[in-house]
């Protein structure tokens, strides 16, 4: 039997499970927040065009508006300076073959817990490749912090000195790009960066480190606690965007029953 057969048979039997990683695209989900001086994330808005009435008797549908970065949604390089001139980076230019690949997990929930301000540093990626192997070239690497469990403002997590949430070092960005090769990074809360990203030199560096790399980010991710620290497949295809920096979408992940 072909890879192919032997996964969809695996897939009705149920021993390969699809495990949805996606926030529902809410008007009350909320987008990041900028200092008032920049332009702002629009967030999800919706309105009904006709619901088997009047103004379309045998059909329902609506107009929907958001931002390419709202909800659970997908970073091309493009979106970051350090990214404007990569080949293919926009969302609607990138090589569909990079929508779907090996993911692993790195479980940073229990210091996220006790820090919201958690670091994922060099040395955390080490402690966690003596566990589980190397990190392969061409993952996906994801943060699990259980920050998708968060509701309402303890989600930005706003303070008078910005957001405060967890994310990667420069350093740990730099060790994932440079020396693993990953496809990109995934996190659970608004942004690929720590709340406080901004003042890291480079600032923001996931997205700058990422996007300046060619590599994507994932953001707004949910249910990472589902998932293996290794073995899973991911599927992340944006919107095909003329010109996108990103867009939102459905992460899904394959998971063996073991
Ligand atoms: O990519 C994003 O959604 C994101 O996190 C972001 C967007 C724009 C400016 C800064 C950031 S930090
Ligand atoms: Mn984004």
């Amino acid at each position: 039997m072909s890879t192919l057969s032997d996964l969809a048979v695996k897939l009705t039997s149920g021993d390969v499970r699809v495990i949805d990683l996606t926030h529902t695209l809410d008007p009350d989900f909320p987008v990041i927040i900028l200092p008032p001086e920049f332009g702002q994330c629009a967030r999800f808005r919706m309105e009904e065009v006709s619901a088997y009435d009047h103004r379309g008797p045998a059909w329902k549908w609506h107009n929907i508006s958001m931002s390419e970065h709202t909800g659970t949604h997908f970073d091309a390089p493009v979106h970051w300076i350090s990214g404007r001139d990569v080949p293919n980076g926009a969302v609607d230019e990138i090589d569909p073959a990079a929508f779907v690949g090996s993911v692993v997990v790195i479980d940073c929930s229990e210091g996220a817990a006790e820090d919201e301000d958690f670091e994922l540093t060099p040395a955390v990626i080490e402690a966690w490749e003596s566990e589980h192997g190397q990190i392969p070239a061409g993952a996906w690497v994801l943060m699990r912090t259980d920050w998708s469990k968060r509701r309402g403002a303890a989600y930005l997590n706003m303070r008078d000195d910005g957001a405060h949430s967890p994310g990667p070092t420069p350093d740990a960005i730099r060790m994932l790009v440079e020396q693993r090769d990953i496809r990109g990074f995934g996190t659970e809360t608004v942004g690929t960066d720590a709340g406080q990203g901004a003042h890291y030199t480079p600032p923001y560096p996931a997205h700058y480190i990422l996007h300046g790399a060619g590599k994507y980010g994932l953001q707004c991710l949910a249910n990472l606690d589902q998932l293996p620290a290794t073995g899973a497949v991911l599927m992340a295809a944006p919107l095909k965007i003329k010109n996108g920096t990103g867009s939102p979408l459905r992460v899904l992940a394959m998971v063996e029953n073991t």
